[in-house]
């Protein structure tokens, strides 16, 4: 039987372990707070991220890395972005030799603009045949109620990939596609949220559906602008870890990074927002690394500009709305 160790209790890798678990896998979830695995485990429900849903019998809890990841065959990592790189260094040591790390997460590191498989490389010393990514328009909460999602499994290895697809099919509930582009499945997410941020602001600004609907489409070109000067394959971005997750994101009010910038949006301090976000809302640190990276690149990434601004370097979001809208006029495909 096939075991599989998820890292993170948060929304996300809690569900994606239910999926995994179900779906006839060993499943082992991980936490950092021998509390609430010890809840986990007694109840047979995560209170703290999803609340009223029941978990898997067959899903066991633990705090100990090394029993985690005794003889497993897929790590999935769904920590936070920026905290990755300390925690896998922590794991390495018990992670067995021929194990998939498998990266749910979305975003990218500050200081080096890493991708999350790119740090997991790094730091775990695998090779790229041994790193997949799972990617997609998957908010958490409705996938823990049981509602029909897809999402993607991205590794250069296709074998690898279509073990990993296999692993978290879950029929007719889970659906997922394979993918080789690492880059573009990986960026598309990562990006998604700092698009999601602008969307928001907007929202709580009481924009309408014109604005987000501009917001969604040239957030999607400069996400694939991004990923073409990276090497991603530009069809990933219509697919469903571009277009897709894009969508959800900027239009869900389940949306954590969504929520962020409505709440900024609406006039609320950084400090307020931050203090009223209980998760992980990526977009708000990613959106720096993401705006180094196409600099890096000199790529022009306009709406990524404004929610550094707006985010971090205190501009007004109505400062940001005249800056984009002020913009020279140019054709529609100008520089993607
Ligand atoms: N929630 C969602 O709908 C989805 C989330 N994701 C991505 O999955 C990743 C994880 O997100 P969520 O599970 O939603 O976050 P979350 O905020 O719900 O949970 C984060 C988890 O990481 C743990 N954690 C925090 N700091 C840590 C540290 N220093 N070391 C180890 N663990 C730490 C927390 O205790 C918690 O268990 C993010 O990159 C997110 O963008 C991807 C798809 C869907
Ligand atoms: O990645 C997600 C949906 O695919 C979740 O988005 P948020 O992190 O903004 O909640």
């Amino acid at each position: 039987m096939t075991k599989t160790a998820v890292f993170g209790t948060g929304s996300w890798g809690t569900t994606f372990a239910m999926i995994l678990a179900e779906a006839g896998n060993e499943t082992v979830l991980w936490g950092r707070r021998p509390e609430l695995v010890e809840t986990i485990n007694a109840t047979g429900e995560n209170p703290d991220y999803l609340p009223g849903i029941r978990l898997p019998g067959r899903l066991l809890a633990t705090a100990s890395a090394e029993e985690a990841l005794a003889g497993a065959d897929f790590v999935v990592l769904a920590v936070p972005s920026q905290t990755l790189r300390g925690s896998l260094a922590g794991w390495r040591e018990h992670i067995p030799g021929d194990a998939v790390l498998v990266s749910l997460m979305k975003g990218v590191e500050l200081g080096t603009t890493k991708r999350m498989s790119e740090v997991i490389r790094e730091v775990a010393g695998v090779p790229e045949e041994r790193v997949a990514v799972v990617s997609g328009p998957n908010l958490a909460k409705e996938i823990a109620q049981r509602q029909p999602a897809a999402t993607v499994v991205a590794c250069t290895d296709e074998a690898v990939a279509k073990r990993l697809q296999e692993a978290c099919h879950l029929p007719p509930w889970f659906r997922p596609y394979t993918n080789l582009d690492v880059v573009g499945v990986e960026l598309g997410g990562a990006v998604k949220n700092v698009i999601a941020l602008a969307v928001g602001v907007a929202v709580g600004m009481g924009m309408g559906d014109n604005v987000a609907a501009m917001m969604i489409t040239r957030g999607l070109a400069e996400i694939s602008r991004l990923g073409a000067a990276l090497g991603a394959d530009p069809h990933t971005f219509s697919g469903l870890a571009g277009m897709g997750d894009l969508v959800a994101t900027c239009t869900s009010p389940l949306s954590r990074n969504r929520t962020f910038g409505e709440n900024l949006g609406r006039g609320m301090t950084l400090e307020e927002v931050v203090a009223a976000t209980r998760q992980t809302a990526e977009g708000v640190k990613s959106c720096e690394s993401v705006l180094e990276l196409a600099r890096k690149h000199d790529v022009e990434m306009p709406i990524t500009e404004v929610v550094v601004g707006v985010v971090h370097d205190g501009m007004s979001p109505r400062e940001a709305g005249m800056l984009l809208m002020s913009r020279s006029p140019k054709p529609e495909r100008y520089g993607v």
